[in-house]
This record gives structure tokens, sequence and C-alpha cells, in this order.
């Protein structure tokens, strides 16, 4: 009766957002409202740049389409005193900024850049390439934030929270035991970085509690769509290297449920990495969450590392499920071929994505990860 009822919501809000996005003629874009924000924030930033912020909008001007050493090269030009970096993590009002040649300074954001944005809690985020003016060796304004891409956030009493800009990967970790794997998380955090428009990659760690034959048919499903994906033993040392190669001059997300070894791995990677690992708590097998800050991890060989406690449970995430069938790699072939055009693909009549897990087409697995995030987007794992 529960699950009926459930279902009658789950359509209505199916076709809600279908007619809404009929009416503004918006049925193929891709749900992003971060580049959206940000844009905002782009164009408010010009419009407030007149006059006193002329100097930083031509930094920001130039450095539109820039990498971080165009930025540094046109900051050069324009104004000497001026560098740029990378905010390794924030602070209250106090960002840590880390330069292409490896210094850090302690910037407070610059007060035109507070006026111009909505939530000041969003003026600066763990990721973001940022312009700013030294004061001595160690502190600094900063001046002007460069514009974002891979940005993951979360929605919390309707308000936008950008976790973390600039990211290009999604290592996505589950543990083969201790706590078991669970499939339907990793289908959810796969969700998440198509949604974002991240390459994910797939992490089993904990290898050595088990024969890795056992993972081979989960994984040829993931692979099956195109997805990289990976065993490792942080204890073990096994599949380190490849883990550090595929991750080399990117900036990755680590992301996964507590426990299953993130910040393991991370040691594994890099000695020194300073992470917190406690031991999996014994009544329940779920794992402590001792890691509470959110920080960009410079690598040795190049590229950063992003541990974001806020990304670790999915029902954090905004997901439109009338967009779920589309995130879904090996859903989203089938779904034009429905009878109805918001299809929820549950229970309708001529369902092409029913009929093509009927006839094997599609993994019933994942199908059902996919009606159990329809059916409870905020799940708790
Ligand atoms: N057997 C085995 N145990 C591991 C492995 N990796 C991590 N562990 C253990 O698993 C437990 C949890 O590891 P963490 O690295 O703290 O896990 P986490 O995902 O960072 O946990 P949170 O910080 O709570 O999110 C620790 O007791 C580790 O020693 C592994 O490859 N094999
Ligand atoms: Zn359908």
């Amino acid at each position: 009766m529960a699950k009926k009822a459930n279902r009658s919501k789950v359509r209505t809000e199916f076709k809600k957002n279908y007619q809404q996005r009929k009416r503004t003629g918006d049925l193929t874009r891709q749900f992003n409202q971060d580049t959206l924000d940000e844009d905002a924030l782009d164009k408010r930033e010009r419009v407030s740049g007149k006059g006193e912020m002329t100097r930083h909008r031509t930094v920001t001007g130039q450095s539109l389409d820039g990498t971080s050493t165009d930025a540094n090269a046109d900051i050069d030009a324009a104004d000497s005193n001026l560098r740029s970096g990378r905010v390794l993590r924030v602070h209250g009002l106090e960002s840590v900024v880390r330069t292409d040649s490896g210094e850090e300074y302690r910037c407070a954001v610059r007060q035109v850049l507070k006026s111009i944005s909505t939530d000041q809690r969003h003026i600066v985020v763990a990721g973001d390439m940022v312009v700013f003016r030294p004061e001595g060796t160690s502190q600094g304004i900063i001046q002007s934030v460069l514009p974002r891409h891979g940005v993951l956030s979360r929605t919390s009493k309707g308000r936008r929270h950008v976790l973390v800009s600039n990211v290009d990967l999604v290592i996505i970790v589950a543990s083969a035991g201790e706590p078991d794997i669970k499939p339907h998380l990793i289908d959810r955090f796969l969700v998440t970085a198509e949604q974002a428009g991240l390459e994910p990659l797939i992490v089993i760690n904990k290898i050595d509690l088990v024969d890795p034959t056992d993972f081979q048919p989960l994984l040829g499903v993931y692979a099956q769509m195109g997805y990289q994906t990976l065993l490792t033993s942080a204890e073990q040392g096994w599949g380190i290297d490849c883990l550090k190669s595929v991750i080399r001059n990117r900036q990755s997300v680590v992301t996964g449920q507590s426990g299953v070894g993130k910040s393991s791995l991370l040691n594994a990677i890099q000695e020194g990495l300073g992470l917190r690992v406690q031991p999996v708590s014994l009544e329940n097998s779920k794992g402590k969450h001792t890691t509470t800050t959110s920080e960009i991890l410079p690598l040795e060989a190049g590229g950063y590392l992003i541990d974001t406690p806020g990304i670790r449970q999915f029902q954090l995430w905004d997901v439109i499920s009338s967009e779920v069938a589309g995130l879904f790699r090996d859903i989203r072939p089938y779904v034009s071929g429905c009878r109805f055009p918001d299809c929820t693909h549950i229970h309708e009549v001529d369902c092409a994505v029913r009929e093509a897990v009927a006839d094997g087409r599609i993994d019933p697995r994942r199908y059902n990860s996919y009606v159990h995030l329809i059916e409870d987007p905020a799940a708790s794992f």
C-alpha cells in the first residue's frame, strides 16, 4: 500500500517535472545548476567590476579560457604583484592558497568579492583557482575566483552549497568486505558523477579479504558501460601503482561509504598525507567518520586529491527523478523508445527500458538500483 502511494508520488513528480521542462523547451538539457549559477556570479562580478574593479576585471577576463599558467602570464602583464594559486582549504574567512611553485599563503577575501555573492560561504571553495595579492611572504588578499568547472555541490535547506570545484575525476571507493560491497551505493555515486559531468573511477578496496574472481561479474557490467574499475588493497599495497598512474596530474575527489578505506588508500598513494585512520567500529562494521575537514591534497607526482566528508552520503545530492534514467549509461539508450515521454520505467506499458531488462539487454541488478533510487532517493546506507 505504502509502495503504491510512493509510486504515485514518483509519477506525479515525473509529470510535473516533464511538463515544466516541456514548457521551457528544455527537455534535452542536463541538469547543471552549478554552471548556471557560476555564470550568474560571473555576470554580477563583471557588472560590479566597473571603476574600482577594472584591473581585477582585466585579469579575470583574460583568464577565462586560460590554465593556471596562462593566468599567471596574464597577471604578470597586468600587475606583477598579483599571483595565482589553488585553494587547498577554507577555514572560516581564511583560505590557504598554494601557488604553482608550491608556496602557501593564508588569504582573506577582498571585500568587494564578498558583496557580489548572495551567499558568503560560497565565494571561495576548496579547489578554486584564485588570483591574489600577496601581503608579506605568507599572507594575501584574494582578488578574484577564476571560472569553475567540475563543481560538486549539494542543497541544504533550499540553498546550494558548493563543496569543491575544478574536479575532473571521482574515485568511488567501495570495499570487498568489512563493510560488504553495496553495488546500489556504487550506482548512486555513479549517477552523481554523471550528473556533475565528471569521469568516475570505481575502486574496490580490501580485496585481500576475498577471492578477487568473485568480483569479476560485477566489474564486467561496469566495464561494459565504459567505466574504469580497479581492485586494490591499501593494506597489502595491491593496485596502488595503477591508482597512482590514473590520478597523476588530475584533480580527483575521493568518495565512498565510511570505513571502506579511503584514508588508507590516500596514505598508500603518498606517505605522510597525514590522514587519520581508525579501526572500523566493532558493533556495526560501518566504520566511523574520522575525516572531518575538506582539503585538497597536493600530490608529489602532480595533481591533487580531494577528501570531502560532505559527499559521502548520497542523500545530500540533488537528483531530479525524471533525469535519473538518463544518468544510467546502460538505461539511457532505451528511454526514447518508451511509449510515454514521461515514462518512469517502473510500471508503464510499452516501456522500452523494462523490455530491455526482460530480455537481458539491461542488467537486472542495475535496473533495481534505478528503481530504488527513484522510490527512495534519500536512502541511507
Ligand atoms: N583488510 C583490509 N583492511 C583495510 C584496507 N584498507 C583499509 N582497511 C581498514 O579499514 C578501516 C577503515 O579504513 P579508513 O581508511 O579509515 O576508511 P575511510 O573510508 O577513510 O573511513 P572514514 O574516514 O570513516 O570515511 C581501518 O581499520 C583500515 O585499517 C585493506 O585494503 N584491507
Ligand atoms: Zn519506460
